[in-house]
């Protein structure tokens, strides 16, 4: 099945990671610019001050990715950089490179998908409590419609948060994200409050009658038990029930899978509703979800902690799996084939996983909002021969045309990422873009193997790759 004449060819990124620029133009810090700098907390303690400077280099950024022929880019905004407190007083000069961005992507006909917050929180909204207090959600709302009332004109793809796995997963349960918590109440409460965050800036997208749609993006993570025991069973269950079904339901269908509700509530008397909640929820679904695709996890019952898993090359795995004490846990499939960072390589899992989706809450239009190979890229000759990132999003490609083929509506895919960019725990080492960053040449820009690939695959709308 050709890719049809709308689908977006794309490519992401998020602020911290690109952007560096942390202190400038009256930019407020995140809570990832404090505990970057915090000793020990990111590899070779790598920090997002400067990143990959494209605050400095958005032009000539851009111009990379029309020579790629990119029809979009999904970027995310900082929002310490317009709301410097996270509420209130505007950053005006915040406010104008956003919009100087959307203005050169649209000269290049490059249509802008925004991500209104990809993990880096206000640090003066941490200080009230973070994503624990209300006041945040209602802070979120107002710096949602800040974005709207300036950008809205021009942009009509919109996702409201990326990842809640990752940033209260790592941020309230394994503690390697900031805030640093692990309390798995907290987490469940703290992820409430982005639900809740999330509707009221949905409800906000209606009422100032925002032309363009509006969605969520979450990991994509299929599970397979490791045995067909009955223990091994019931613990991927429960990490679909998790992963999935918990992250998805209440952006998708509304409310949360009550089975689990029940549970959590009994255990821990969480999430805490407050009057309204539930209406909230349930008036403002995603016009799309987004679907961000790595890996697979293979799973077994877990009898004993939390565990972070690392790879073998020592270094936190940001985004690292982790078990759930007395439910579940990740190990390694003996017959798989893994990254560098102990990610299984299985592109049937993106089929699998999008058809599950289809399944479980029907025809909702999706993006594949990001995929990609974390790796360390060979130099051969002074040339980036990322071929091993080729291989892995071929193959990524074929099983998206696979669920297309069985009716799922897939609408655009944007492999992380366009540009090698700080990985948050991982520091440089682990690259992801079409695009090479030198950092012994001033981060001098190069185009790898892959540039000129997908480039292609680009120009032939998918024929080639
Ligand atoms: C944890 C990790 C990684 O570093 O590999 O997963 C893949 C990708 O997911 C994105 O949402 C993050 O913004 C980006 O930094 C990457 O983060």
């Amino acid at each position: 099945a050709a890719f049809p004449k709308n689908f977006l060819w794309g490519a992401a990124t998020a602020a911290y990671q690109v952007e560096g620029a942390h202190n400038e133009d009256g930019k407020g810090l995140s809570i990832w610019d404090v505990f970057s700098h915090l000793p020990g907390t990111t590899y070779q303690n790598t920090n997002g001050d400067v990143a990959v400077d494209h605050y400095h280099r958005m032009q000539e950024d851009v111009a990379l990715m029309a020579e790629m022929g990119l029809q979009s880019y999904r970027f995310s905004i900082s929002w310490p950089r317009l709301l410097p407190n996270g509420r209130g007083e505007v950053n005006e000069a915040g406010v104008k490179f956003y919009s100087d961005l959307i203005d050169t992507l649209l000269a290049h006909n490059i249509v802008p998908m925004i991500t209104l917050y990809h993990w880096d929180l206000p640090q003066a909204l941490q200080d009230e409590g973070g994503w624990e207090v209300r006041s945040t959600a209602l802070a979120f709302e107002e710096y949602a419609r800040l974005c709207y009332s300036r950008y809205g004109d021009r942009v009509k793809l919109w996702a409201t948060f990326n990842e809640t796995i990752v940033f209260i997963g790592h941020g309230y349960i394994t503690g390697s994200h900031p805030p640093s918590v692990r309390d798995p109440a907290r987490a469940i409460q703290a992820c409430h409050q982005v639900f809740i965050a999330h509707a009221l800036a949905v409800k906000a997208f209606h009422e100032m009658n925002i032309q363009g749609d509006i969605g969520f993006v979450n990991v994509l993570q299929p599970h397979t038990a490791l045995t067909s025991s009955p223990e091994d069973r019931i613990a991927t269950e429960l990490a679909d029930a998790i992963h999935t079904h918990w992250l998805y339901d209440p952006v998708l269908k509304g409310h949360y899978p009550e089975a689990l509700l029940a549970q959590t509530q009994a255990l821990w008397d969480v999430p805490r509703f407050e009057p309204g909640d539930d209406e909230l929820l349930r008036n403002n679904i995603c016009d799309f979800i987004g679907l961000n695709y790595y890996r697979r996890e293979t799973v077994v019952a877990n009898p004993g902690d939390t565990q972070i898993a690392s790879n073998h090359n020592g270094e936190p795995n940001s985004g690292a799996e982790f078990g759930f004490k007395d439910l579940f846990k990740f190990v390694r499939n003996p017959d798989g084939v893994y990254t560098d960072w102990d990610w299984e390589i299985w592109p049937q899992g993106l089929t699998d996983g999008i058809m599950m989706i289809k399944e479980r809450y029907g025809d909702i239009p999706m993006y594949i909002t990001e995929n990609g190979l974390g790796a360390k890229d060979p130099i051969i000759d002074g040339e980036i021969v990322d071929q091993p990132r080729i291989d892995y999003l071929q193959m990524h490609i074929d099983a998206m045309e696979k669920a297309m083929a069985q009716g799922a509506d897939v609408r655009g895919y944007y492999p992380w990422s366009f540009i090698d960019l700080l990985s948050w725990l991982n520091g440089y080492k682990k690259q992801y873009g079409f695009v090479y960053v030198d950092h012994q040449q001033n981060l001098t820009r190069k185009r790898k193997k892959s540039f000129f690939w997908y480039q292609n695959v680009i120009a032939t709308r998918g024929q080639q790759r």
